[in-house]
């Protein structure tokens, strides 16, 4: 547990010198949280930013512009620094976010959605956003956590490489592995532009994921009552 609960990174995006990041594999039948949340494999070298510039100088080049032309002379710096944003949950530990819990709950037992946190994030097989809503409930047992937390938790996941499966798993696993929770529920809603932008371009259409733990899997009425308030 205590590895959970450290930073996965000592480092800081920005810094030079540090480990290389790099998704875990997933597979479904993967179902250890410790998998889940292990996404980094520490102790591989990490390119300088300077290399990481010259990196996009070389794909300007190879779809046919010419980096040196004035316009582009502060791009390279300008993509290193939005990956920075959009893959910053790499250095962000999900178990650190959820360990804030209260305990003054007036014996509260039924479970707590949070539904529609908007997030986006990026599709490890084209590197291009898919972006949506998810809804996570859990059912407390004494202890709660603050809600911003399930927000926060949604975006340290999509500021990764991902899948859309393996982002509600690991969510749900979190939950679970942290909070030791009855259960939990995740659905995520989503739109992937490698699917509307490129390739197939079907606009509009929508990805729904969904990971039930405890109660939640082995209670049909939990799972219909979560479905009917998620659906509104
Ligand atoms: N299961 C799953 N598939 C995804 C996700 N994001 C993107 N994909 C799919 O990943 C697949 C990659 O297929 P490939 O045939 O290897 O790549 P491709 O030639 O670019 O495929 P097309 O998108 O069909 O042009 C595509 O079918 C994408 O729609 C996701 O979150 N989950
Ligand atoms: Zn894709």
């Amino acid at each position: 547990m205590d590895a959970l609960i450290k930073p996965l990174r000592g480092s800081k995006p920005s810094d030079v010198k540090s480990n290389n990041v790099k998704p875990a594999g997933f597979s479904p039948a993967q179902l250890d949280p410790s998998e889940f949340l292990a996404a980094v494999q520490p102790n591989r070298q990490r390119p300088s930013r300077h290399e990481a510039e010259g990196a996009i100088r070389t794909l300007l080049s190879y779809i046919g512009e010419n980096p040196d032309r004035e316009g582009l002379l502060d791009t390279p710096r300008r993509v290193i620094e939005s990956y920075d944003e959009i893959y910053q949950g790499y250095h962000q530990c999900p178990a650190e976010v959820l360990n804030r819990t209260f305990g003054e709950t007036a014996g509260y037992d039924d479970f707590v959605l949070v539904r529609d946190i908007q997030f986006t994030s990026q599709c490890e097989h084209h590197m291009m956003p898919f972006y949506g809503k998810a809804h996570i409930a859990y059912t407390p047992v004494e202890r709660v956590v603050g809600l911003s937390k399930l927000a926060r938790l949604t975006d340290i996941f999509a500021r990764r490489l991902q899948t859309q499966e393996h982002m509600t798993a690991q969510i749900a696993a979190a939950v679970d592995e942290v909070l030791k929770p009855r259960g939990v529920a995740v659905m995520i809603e989503a739109e992937h532009t490698c699917m509307s932008v490129r390739g197939v371009a079907k606009h509009g259409a929508m990805t729904f994921t969904s990971r039930y733990t405890g109660v939640f899997r082995d209670n049909p009425t939990e799972q219909a009552r979560f479905l009917s308030m998620v659906r509104g």
